[in-house]
C-alpha cells in the first residue's frame, strides 16, 4: 500500500514526486496500525453508538426508526469487514452532492495503478482510504432516514468540551484580563498576547479524538500554565513571520480585513480557536474571520456547523461570567457578520490541498481572499503536503506544491508520519532521542508560507 496521498497520484507539480515515495505501508508502520487497529476501533465505537441510541430512535421514529438502525449497523459491519479483509473499494450509491466527486477519485486511483488489481484498503494511500472510511460511514447513516442526521460522534465531542470546562473558564478568563487592559496594550504587548493565543490554539490540538480512538483526550490542565514547558516541543515557530504578515497586511493604520480559520476538532480546540478569533477582533486587528468546518460528520471528533453553533450556545449559557461574556460576544459576532461560518465539500474529501485549484476553484478563489489562512491540525497538515515522505529538510514551500491561496500558516501537533522545514541533522536526533516524535502529539509546528514577501 502507498501511504502517500500524493505518491500514488499525478503530482501536482511537474518533477520527480518519486523522491517523495512513500516506502509501502509495512515500513510505514503507523499508517499499517491505523488501518489495522485504529480504524476497526473507530468503526466498532460508531456501531456501538448507533445500537445504544435504538431505543431513542424507536421513541422519535416507532418503528421506522428501529428498521434504520438494523440497516446502518449492517452497512457498517460490511464496512468493517471490507477494511479487516484488504477488500475492493467501492463506489457511492447515496447520490450525495459529493458522491461523483468522490467515485471519480475512485477511479484516477484505479488509473494509477493499473487495472492487474482493484484498489483496496491495504494498496491504496493512507489518506484516501482513511477520509474513505469516514465518507463510508456518511454513507451508512445518510441512506437510513428517518435517522440520516443523526451525528455519530456527537457524543464524544460533547464530552469532550464538558470534560475541559476547568480550562475554557481559565482561558475565557485570560481573555478577560487581556481586553480589560486593552487600550493600554502595547504593540509590543499585542504581538505577545497573540503569540500566547496563538500558541493555545496550536495545542489545543492534541485534544483530538481520531488519535485516541474516540477515548477521553480533554484538556484536563491549565492551557496558560503549559506554555512555558511545552515552548521546547515547537520544532518550527515561524510566528514572527505570521504576526509581521498580519501587520503588512493592514491597510494604512486600519484593521486587516479578513482572516480565515479551517477548523479541525470541537471540543476545547474550537474554543481555542474562538478565543484567539475573538482577540484578532476585539484588538481591532482583525475586521472579518470566516471559520470553516466540516459537511458532516468527520474523523471522529472535526467541527461541523452543529458543533460550532452548538459550543456557542454552550459557552453563552456557561455559569462563570467571563465564559458567558465571551459566549453572548461570540453570538454577537456572529450576528454582525464579523465572524461567519462556512462548509465546502472538499475539506471532506481526500484530495491534497495542490488539488484545490482545479477541483474546488470556488473554494480556491474564496481563500484567495483572505489575508492569512491558518490552518488547524495533523489532517490538514498531511493535505498541505500531499501526505508524502518527504525529506524532513524539504521546504515547507516545495511540500505545498503550487498550493498557494494567501499567506498560511499550519498550526499542527504531529500525529502522523510526514514534517518538512527542518533543519538538516534535526530529523535524526528526534528519531533518535524518541523514534516516535512524528506520531505521539506531543511536537508541534508552527509553520507559515507567503506568496509575497513579508
Ligand atoms: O487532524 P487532527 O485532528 O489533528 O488529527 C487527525 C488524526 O488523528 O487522524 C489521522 C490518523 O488517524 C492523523 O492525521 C491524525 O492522527
Ligand atoms: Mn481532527
Amino acid at each position: 500500500m502507498n501511504t502517500g496521498g500524493g505518491s500514488s497520484w499525478t503530482p501536482c507539480i511537474d518533477g520527480d514526486p518519486l523522491s517523495s515515495e512513500r516506502p509501502s505501508l509495512f515500513l510505514c508502520s503507523f499508517a499499517y496500525l491505523t488501518i489495522r487497529d485504529r480504524l476497526p476501533t473507530i468503526l466498532t465505537k460508531v456501531i456501538d453508538t448507533i445500537h445504544r441510541n435504538k431505543s431513542k430512535f424507536f421513541e422519535e421514529h416507532g418503528e421506522e426508526g428501529i428498521n434504520a438502525e438494523k440497516q446502518a449497523i449492517a452497512l457498517l459491519s460490511k464496512l468493517r469487514n471490507e477494511l479487516l479483509t484488504d477488500k475492493p473499494v467501492i463506489e457511492l450509491t447515496d447520490g450525495l452532492e459529493d458522491a461523483d466527486s468522490w467515485n471519480e477519485y475512485l477511479q484516477r486511483q484505479q488509473r494509477l495503478q493499473g487495472d492487474q488489481e482493484p484498489v483496496s484498503w491495504f494498496t491504496s494511500p493512507w489518506l484516501y482510504v482513511e477520509c474513505y472510511m469516514y465518507r463510508r460511514i456518511q454513507e451508512a447513516v445518510s441512506l437510513n432516514p428517518p435517522i440520516s442526521n443523526f451525528d455519530v460522534f456527537n457524543e464524544g465531542k460533547t464530552q469532550s468540551f464538558y470534560e475541559s470546562q476547568k480550562a475554557v473558564m481559565t482561558l475565557c478568563t485570560f481573555l478577560e484580563d487581556i481586553q480589560k487592559n486593552a487600550e493600554k496594550l502595547s504593540p509590543d504587548r499585542l504581538s505577545e498576547d497573540f503569540n500566547k493565543l496563538l500558541q493555545i490554539s496550536l495545542w489545543g490540538n492534541k485534544c483530538d479524538l481520531s488519535i485516541s480512538a474516540g477515548q477521553d483526550n480533554s484538556q484536563k490542565i491549565s492551557p496558560i500554565d503549559a506554555l512555558a514547558s511545552l515552548q521546547p516541543f515547537i520544532l518550527v515557530n515561524d510566528s514572527g513571520m505570521v504576526w509581521s504578515s498580519l501587520m503588512s497586511s493592514q491597510r494604512a493604520g486600519e484593521s486587516v480585513d479578513r482572516v480565515d480559520i479551517v477548523l479541525d476538532n470541537a471540543g476545547f480546540e474550537l474554543v481555542t480557536d474562538l478565543v484567539l478569533a475573538d482577540f484578532l477582533v476585539s484588538s481591532g486587528l482583525v475586521r472579518k474571520i470566516y471559520f470553516h468546518g466540516k459537511s458532516f460528520p468527520w474523523f471522529v471528533s472535526d467541527v461541523t456547523a452543529n458543533d460550532f453553533h452548538w459550543t456557542v450556545r454552550q459557552t453563552m449559557a456557561a455559569n462563570h461570567k467571563w465564559m458567558s461574556k465571551r459566549g453572548f460576544q461570540w453570538q454577537n459576532y456572529l450576528k454582525v457578520g464579523a465572524w461567519s461560518y462556512h462548509d465546502h465539500p472538499f475539506w471532506t474529501q481526500p484530495h491534497e490541498f495542490c488539488d484545490m485549484a482545479a477541483d474546488a476553484p470556488d473554494l480556491y478563489s474564496r481563500l484567495q481572499q483572505a489575508d492569512l489562512v491558518l490552518f488547524k491540525g495533523d489532517l490538514n497538515y498531511r493535505k498541505l503536503t500531499g501526505d508524502r515522505a518527504w525529506d524532513h529538510t524539504v521546504e515547507f514551500s516545495t511540500a505545498l506544491q503550487g498550493f498557494q491561496p494567501a499567506p498560511l500558516c499550519s498550526l499542527r501537533t504531529l500525529k502522523a508520519n510526514v514534517q518538512v522545514g527542518l533543519q538538516p541533522g534535526r530529523g535524526e536526533k528526534l528519531t533518535s532521542r524518541d523514534p516516535t516524535w512524528m506520531t505521539n502529539g506531543k511536537y508541534a509546528v508552527i509553520q507559515f508560507y507567503s506568496p509575497k514577501p513579508v
